[in-house]
């Protein structure tokens, strides 16, 4: 099997990884920061709500370039560098899908690539 994984124009890669990869049912999205923006320039550490609605910029961007809505994702998982985003993360995260919610995972890790303040990642059903 070779592996089918594709990238999306309006965001970069911070390493050696796809934007997404097709497994079959199954679409695996990468984490995407607001560091992977390629037309955001500006330095948005500290603006918690601005990097989310960018990370999810990118992913929908991505989505889109893989025929798929956000009713399908049926996985997310948020990487921030401290609970303290929690709350600012989820008013922008809630309006970004329709109820019910997709399964979520949320976690503080010591640090994000880049210098990002916060990482979502997600999988989708085809
Ligand atoms: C931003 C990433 N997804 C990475 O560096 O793996």
């Amino acid at each position: 099997m070779s592996r089918k994984a594709f990238n999306t124009k309006t965001v970069s890669s911070s390493g050696p990884y796809s934007h997404v990869t097709d497994a079959g049912d199954y679409l695996y999205f990468s984490g995407q920061t607001a560091k992977n923006r390629l037309d955001v320039t500006e330095d948005l550490t500290g603006d918690i709500a601005k990097q989310t609605e960018v990370a999810f910029n990118n992913l929908f961007d991505v989505m889109a370039d893989m025929g798929v809505t956000e009713e399908q994702v049926v996985k997310v998982n948020v990487y921030l560098t401290t609970m303290k985003n929690f709350e600012a993360m989820n008013e922008v995260y809630k309006e970004k899908f329709s109820a019910p919610y997709p399964s979520r995972t949320c976690v503080a890790v010591l640090e994000l690539p880049l210098g990002a303040d916060v990482e979502i990642e997600m999988i989708v059903k085809k």
